[in-house]
């Protein structure tokens, strides 16, 4: 039985993936049979978001142990756990999923062990989508009445299959009544906000206001935000958040107009291992997303390119972390460390 989902359907042996390069002008779906073909969706960025990527890998081991059959073991299984953890490097959620799988190979070998990665997998997606409804309302608590909130890249029902993570928020603001507005910037250079956020929110008549990235310090100079809410992919033992690469940015901003700035993510993008934010591996992609525009050559062909997909906002500029297990108000190493025992194990 498929998990109800826009984004991502398990169905007894193989992957539908919904490909969020060709959003929102046309629904593709991408069929995928083994792991190779998860990790190449991950990689070409068909499926994006950090839970999103780490639900993707589980069901791409899952998928290969099936494909092995009575073949299945843990040594077997080894290139398939290689290929996927090498897929993308900075959200933490793709290597907490393939942890949580390979806890599961411990036990009969063979067919007994794919359906026990299955059942994990699809035990990851149900509580991924379980925690975004409750961060959602968690988020939705801090903001002041008739909020409008200014939002980065997407972090929506796409992403996960569920309620969103920083979307999740404005979703809940929404429901119950908190919700003016969502400034969506447009997020240079994959334009997730564009493409994604602001096409999601429209999808069910939430108020959203496409802008470009650069326009987010007169919104806060003019006084038209009331708090920034953020998602992240992967956050360090001290607080410090990696999230899309512009969200440092909006972060310096917030904290010159004394604005809330939110990071919203489930425990699963905690990653108490990673001391600060400085070990965090920033993806670096391909210099045409910078150079190119929906195909068109935007720049002197062959220019020099930096492309960092992700940027780290140091724990002192975020207000608040919301997990589906809490608020961590001014997240520091303490904060955290209480965070972590305090959560459900
Ligand atoms: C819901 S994941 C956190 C997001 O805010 C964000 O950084 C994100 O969507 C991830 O980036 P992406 O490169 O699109 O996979």
């Amino acid at each position: 039985m498929p998990i109800e989902s826009p984004a991502i359907h398990w169905l007894d042996d193989h992957l539908l993936l919904l490909d969020q390069r060709r959003l929102p002008a046309h629904t593709e779906w991408l069929d995928v049979r083994d792991a190779a073909g998860a990790a190449e969706a991950i990689r070409q960025m068909a499926v994006r978001g950090a839970p999103a990527i780490g639900i993707t890998a589980a069901y791409g081991l899952a998928l290969e142990a099936l494909r092995l059959g009575p073949g299945a073991s843990a040594a077997r299984l080894k290139p398939a756990l290689e290929v996927l953890a090498a897929s993308r490097p900075t959200a933490v959620n793709l290597f907490w999923a393939l942890e949580r799988l390979r806890g599961r190979f411990d036990g009969e070998p063979g067919e007994a062990l794919g359906k026990r990665l299955v059942r994990e997998a699809e035990n990851i997606h149900r509580e991924d989508q379980a925690a975004n409804q409750r961060l959602g309302e968690l988020g939705a608590a801090l903001l002041p009445p008739h909020a409008s909130l200014y939002t980065h890249c997407n972090t929506g029902a796409l992403a996960t299959g569920g309620h969103g993570t920083a979307l999740g928020i404005v979703r809940s603001a929404w429901r119950n009544g908190h919700l003016k507005t969502v400034y969506a910037g447009e997020t240079r250079p994959w334009l997730q906000g564009a493409r994604l956020t602001a096409w999601e929110l429209m999808q069910e008549n939430i108020p959203v206001t496409l802008v470009a990235d650069s326009a987010a310090g007169l919104l806060m100079a003019r006084g038209r935000i009331d708090a920034v809410v953020v998602g992240a992919d992967r956050i360090a033992a001290n607080g410090d958040t990696a999230n899309k690469i512009g969200t440092y940015n909006l972060a310096v901003l917030a904290r010159h107009h004394r604005l809330p700035f939110i990071v919203a993510a489930p425990d699963s993008t905690l990653d108490p291992a990673m001391e600060n934010g400085a070990g965090i591996v920033i993806e670096e992609r391909d210099g045409d997303e910078v150079r190119r525009v929906g195909g068109t050559l935007m720049a002197p062909d062959g220019c020099p390119v930096y492309n960092p997909a992700f940027d780290v906002t140091p724990a002192e500029l975020i207000t608040a972390i919301v997990t589906e297990s809490g608020v961590i108000h001014d997240p520091d190493r303490d904060a955290l460390a209480d965070h972590f025992a305090r959560r459900p194990s």
